[in-house]
């Protein structure tokens, strides 16, 4: 079915409600799944909050997951396409709220600038899976049945290792990733505040307004007042910029992990396994957003624990 009467992102989302239900009603049982393909100019947020802010939707579907195919010829030209201030770039969006990223036409950049866009792009999104491809060509369970909303699968999405199928040099860039990532949310606020409206966009890194991903490991047992208290604030302060975040915590005097996820103020949380009686009480949270400040989030989440 073709939505054609405008963006997916606004105008057209009842239309989408609609199609949903339509589709649901007359075929229910006869599709395993739907597959959305938006406009490269789509920003990912609304359709993924009509999977949860629409109660029919809510109760028909489930949104399995989201799927960003980079053309790795032409990607860093839009990722580095200066936009008017307060607009995030559309590119940098589908990274950032991807839970499996493509990164196609390998055959016509060299190693190194592939490469290179990894790395970009890990520092954008370090939560999703990332594959090179040709011609598009993966597996389909690598874009059906990803199960990037669901709880049960959360734990593997705040792993530190970055998720990536190809890697031989895994180490070395987990090591570089980390580091990138860092200096990048820095550089960026340099950038913001000095060069305002300053010209200066030919040096690399400095375009987007900042999103990035920051995730948080440590070890021990979080007061559960005191961190239910520190995430409702995050969320109503900060709702508009945390595109995405999944967390596992270790909550004080509670059996299980408790292990959640969200999309701006779209918060889902829930108990899950047991801890054994001698893990390790590893608290891993990630966060995928706009001008993270990593030390306000790390500081904040550990204030939470228990001293
Ligand atoms: N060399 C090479 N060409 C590719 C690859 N994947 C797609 N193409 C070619 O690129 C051309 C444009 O295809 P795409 O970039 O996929 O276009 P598209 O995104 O489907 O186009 P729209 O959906 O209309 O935006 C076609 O001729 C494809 O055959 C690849 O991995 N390598």
């Amino acid at each position: 079915m073709m939505l054609n009467n405008g963006c997916l992102c606004c105008t057209v989302r009842g239309d989408l409600v609609r199609m949903i239900g339509e589709l649901v009603d007359k075929k229910k049982g006869k599709f395993d799944h739907l597959v959305i393909e938006t406009t490269g100019l789509a920003n990912p947020a609304p359709i993924i909050q009509t999977f949860y802010a629409e109660d029919t939707v809510f109760n028909d579907v489930k949104l399995d997951g989201v799927v960003t195919l980079v053309d790795s010829k032409h990607a860093r030209l839009h990722l580095d396409e200066v936009k008017p201030k307060g607009i995030v770039n559309e590119a940098v969006q589908q990274i950032a709220y991807a839970d499996r990223i493509i990164i196609n036409k390998t055959d016509l950049v060299s190693e190194p600038e592939v490469s290179s866009l990894v790395e970009r792009i890990r520092s954008i999104n370090r939560m999703a899976n990332l594959k090179r491809a040709q011609y598009g060509k993966v597996d389909l369970d690598y874009v059906l049945g990803i199960g990037g909303f669901d709880l049960e699968r959360i734990e593997s999405a705040v792993t530190e290792e970055p998720h990536d199928e190809h890697e031989h040099e895994h180490e070395h860039k987990h090591e570089h990733d980390h580091d990138h990532a860092h200096d990048h949310d820095h550089h960026h606020h340099d950038h913001d505040h000095k060069h305002g409206e300053h010209n200066h966009h030919a040096h690399d890194h400095t375009h987007d307004p900042g999103v990035s991903s920051v995730s948080i490991v440590c070890e021990g047992e979080m007061d559960l007042e005191k961190a239910d208290m520190w995430l409702g604030n995050l969320l109503l302060e900060r709702s508009d910029d945390i595109y995405r975040m999944k967390g596992l915590l270790s909550v004080s005097g509670m059996p299980q992990r408790f292990v959640f996820q969200g999309v701006h103020d779209i918060f889902q949380g829930s108990p899950d396994r047991m801890w054994e009686p001698n893990e390790p009480r590893i608290n891993k949270i990630v966060f995928i957003g706009r001008n993270l400040n990593r030390e306000e989030l790390e500081t904040g989440f550990k204030d939470c624990l228990l001293k």
